[in-house]
């Protein structure tokens, strides 16, 4: 086990490339089960995730080739293998073997799914869209058993939005028969980039991207090849990176459309970003103004976004309210900053931060993904050196972060931890 030291205040010079999307890469690996043949998948990100995801791939008979950031996966041979247990359950996306599974075999045994706490995280619209396709679900012993004589297509009102019911009911729909209308439905960037792999083989699928998707089962899907889109959040992530350090930074292979909410508010702010093709230039210029934001359903500020937007804030003159709408418990990073010096209270779902201070290096914790993120953000500005544990948070989606970061010229490195420092982290 590893820690994370970043010595603050060094200035964010350079270009930064950002990998392809973790959010789509977990839901295209598992897809590829309802393929007959060969896919490629090119562009993914050097992550834990996609590591997980193409063991659990070999772990029900798939051959895996992997070459840089491409991946060849021969589905021919796989099985419907119970995966009640082990790396299931340290992430989220394991969930979209339900529905690929489905698919493919009308039937799957997959344990619930781990990823970031960020309080209840439910999976009643999953299951909702399986039963309404056929599917007869059980929960025995922490693993959900699903089974179907046929799976016939249905309409679908999603009572809440989701990104990963959407997506989940998609990949079983593609192989039930006759029509499936998902309404409600998340307009997330990577539903559509799953709806473009599933299309390449062969699937009817139209509306993604918008609230209303209509899909045409079919007997049978093919291999193809697909270029993953790049992570809004990792880019995202570093444009505050930049924000909050930087002098000129240039973050590459980015779709600015998906990061429009963040660029808005960081130009509230009084930052300087221009956008290219493919590119954002970012050029902080004056002191920052205190923003409020308020995380909601894609097209919206995204909630991926809120921890490290809230180191940010500690920089910005004024108070600024931060509310997510859709985790309202996504706050464990505020503890960790508050050891920091930020000045930040929560109140329900919100926090409320007191700008600007300047925070100090401490000894912190990451909680899950985003607020390791939010704890980097905060070590580049603060005073002194800051030490993070839980990287095994971070791996899960943030590739090459050290060389990343240290290419624009921050001073960060990682650690072993002593036996005794993974003793007490463990037990903590
Ligand atoms: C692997 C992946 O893509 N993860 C993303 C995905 O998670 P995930 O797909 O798990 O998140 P959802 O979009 O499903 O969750 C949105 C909201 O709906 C609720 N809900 C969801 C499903 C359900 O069956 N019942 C229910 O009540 C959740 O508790 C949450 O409040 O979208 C989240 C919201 O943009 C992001 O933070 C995660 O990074
Ligand atoms: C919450 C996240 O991931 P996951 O849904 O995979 O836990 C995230 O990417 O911020």
């Amino acid at each position: 086990m590893e820690k994370l030291f970043v010595e603050g205040g060094k200035k964010l010079n350079g270009r930064v490339h950002i990998g392809g999307a973790k959010n789509s890469a977990v839901a295209l690996l598992p897809a590829t089960i309802l393929a007959d043949s060969e896919v490629t998948i090119e562009g993914l990100p050097d992550i834990s995730d996609v590591e997980t995801l193409s063991a659990l791939l070999e772990d029900i008979g798939g051959v895996v080739t992997k070459e840089d950031h491409a991946i060849k996966i021969d589905p021919s041979q796989m099985m419907a293998m119970p995966l009640p247990n082990g790396k299931v359950k340290t992430l989220r996306a394991s969930y979209y073997f339900m529905g690929a599974m489905l698919g493919r075999f009308k039937k799957a045994v997959v344990g619930l799914p781990g990823g970031c706490h960020l309080g209840p995280r439910p999976i009643d619209q999953h299951i909702k869209g399986f039963e309404a396709l056929g599917a007869e679900v059980s929960n025995e012993q922490g693993a959900i058993y699903l089974r179907a004589k046929e799976l016939k297509g249905a309409r679908i009102y999603m009572d809440v939005v989701s990104v990963g019911a959407t997506i989940n009911i998609m990949l079983a729909a593609v192989r039930a028969k006759g029509k499936t209308v998902i309404e409600n439905a998340a307009k997330e960037p990577e539903i559509i980039d799953v709806a473009t792999l599933l299309t390449s083989m062969g699937a009817k699928i139209k509306g993604a991207g918008t609230d209303v998707i209509r899909i045409e089962g079919v007997d049978q899907l093919s291999g193809c090849m697909h270029t993953i889109i790049p992570d809004r959040i990792e880019a995202g992530t570093y444009t505050i990176m930049a924000a909050a350090q930087g002098e000129e930074v240039y973050i590459d292979n980015v779709i600015p459309q998906h990061l429009e909410p963040l660029i808005a508010k960081l130009r509230e702010m009084g930052i300087d970003i221009t956008e290219d093709e493919e590119s954002l230039i970012i050029r902080p210029k004056k002191a920052l103004s205190a923003v409020d934001i308020k995380t909601l359903v894609h097209p919206g500020f995204p909630t991926d976004l809120q921890q490290p937007f809230t180191s940010l804030l500690t920089k910005a003159e004024g108070t600024a309210i931060v509310t997510d709408t859709i985790y309202s418990a996504r706050f464990k990073h505020i503890d960790e900053l508050r050891r920091m010096n930020a000045k930040i209270k929560v109140e329900g779902a919100s926090a409320i931060v007191q700008g600007p201070v300047q925070l100090q290096g401490a000894k912190v914790r990451a909680t899950d993904l985003r607020a390791g993120a939010a704890l980097v953000v905060a070590g580049l500005i603060a005073d002194g050196v800051t030490e993070i544990t839980g990287l095994e948070h971070i791996d899960r989606g943030y590739e090459n972060l050290i060389e990343k970061l240290e290419s624009l010229g921050a001073k960060i490195w990682r650690e072993s931890m002593t036996k005794e420092e993974m003793l007490t982290y463990q037990n903590n």
